[in-house]
């Protein structure tokens, strides 16, 4: 990544940033706030829809029994948080932005091109999104260079990683300067040095959901069936160990090279050889109806404080947490 644009490497160092501006907040600039707030950071907030502001502070609101329990950074308080009316009032005094808007590609593009005009030169703008390069969104912005992408997994306030990449007219100070931020703000960083398709977790996670989708299509198994075969099965080493290590183990003494020797002809054999399947009605409704199914009566709410109460305590039981309130 090189620019013969201004160079963007951010008018505040990471480590003395005090304000961040949300853009888009839905679930994800929603959960960006609250870990934001939680960090202790003021947090302004902008987004279009009537209901955005009580619905943002609703989110809040229910991330923050997690967020206590896990301990909130000094003067850290859901007060912080500032709904303006405008874009505009939202970066306006912003030290770093971030973009969570819906996943629309021209969208996307009019946004980060609206975002550069307003946000005072040199402070970086990040995008959540889950698989647009940035080369293709910063197509629009006066200043491309401070512009990168910055991936997170949902809820953020909880799930530590965050993927960092440029654009091709992204500057590389840029994409350094929003990994050190992140990383001051609590976050696990993966800095890629180039473009990826899909970045990294993404581009595994979608391998297996494509399988996912056709299995329940096929009628192979149900929706039950698959999240039972995570949950009981690999998810829990892959909270522990990622899926190179734990393959290293499955070849016992021998490690990694007896695995390969063992089963790498398998590779070859014909589990998998699938396009992403139709999403077609049949398809959709029978996801939608497996989930209800899955859920039991249990509100989405439910679901979320059921999930934010189970990472923590895989958080803690993995020593990811070292004491109250350090997450890293
Ligand atoms: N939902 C997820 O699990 C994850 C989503 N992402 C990414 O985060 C971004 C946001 O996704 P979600 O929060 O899931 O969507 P969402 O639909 O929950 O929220 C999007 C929000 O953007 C607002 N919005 C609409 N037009 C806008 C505009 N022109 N400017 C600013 N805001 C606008 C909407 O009113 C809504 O509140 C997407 O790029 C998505 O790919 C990334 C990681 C995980
Ligand atoms: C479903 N999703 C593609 C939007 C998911 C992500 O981008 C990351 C996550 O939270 O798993």
């Amino acid at each position: 990544m090189h620019s013969s644009e201004t160079t963007a490497s951010g008018t505040t160092s990471p480590e003395d940033v005090r304000r961040v501006a949300c853009v888009g907040a839905g679930v994800i600039g929603g959960g960006w706030a609250a870990h934001f707030l939680a960090r202790g950071y003021d947090v302004t907030a902008w987004d279009p829809a009537p209901d955005a502001g009580p619905k943002l502070r609703r989110l809040v609101d229910a991330a923050w029994p997690a967020l206590t329990s896990l301990g909130l950074a000094e003067g850290a308080s859901t007060d912080r948080l500032t709904v303006t009316d405008t874009l505009e009032q939202a970066v306006a005094d912003a030290q770093f932005v971030q973009e969570s808007a819906p996943e629309k590609l021209d969208l996307k593009r009019d946004l980060l091109a609206r975002l550069d005009a307003a946000t005072p030169p040199g402070v970086v703008i990040a995008s959540s999104t889950s698989g647009y390069p940035m080369t293709d969104m910063q197509t629009a912005a006066a200043d491309p260079s401070r512009l990168v992408v910055g991936h997170p997994f949902n809820p953020p306030y909880l799930i530590p990683l965050v993927e960092v990449v440029g654009g091709e007219r992204t500057d590389a100070a840029a994409v350094a300067w929003a990994s050190r931020f992140y990383e001051v703000a609590g976050k696990s960083v993966i800095t890629m040095d180039h473009e990826v398709p899909g970045f990294i977790a993404n581009r595994l996670q979608e391998a297996l959901w494509r399988e996912a989708l056709h299995m329940v299509a096929s009628g192979e198994a149900t929706v039950r069936d698959i999240d039972l075969s995570i949950t009981e099965g690999p998810g829990l080493r892959w909270a522990v160990m990622g899926p190179m290590l734990t393959f290293a183990l499955a070849g016992g003494e021998g490690g990694m090279a007896h695995m390969l020797d063992h089963f790498g002809p398998s590779l070859k054999s014909p589990w998998t050889r699938l396009e992403a399947p139709e999403l077609d009605k049949e398809l959709y409704d029978a996801v939608v109806a497996g989930c209800d199914e899955a859920a039991d009566g249990r509100s989405i709410a439910d679901l979320v404080a059921e999930r934010d109460r189970g990472v923590i305590d895989v958080l803690r039981a993995t020593g990811r947490l070292n004491r109250e309130g350090d997450s890293r």
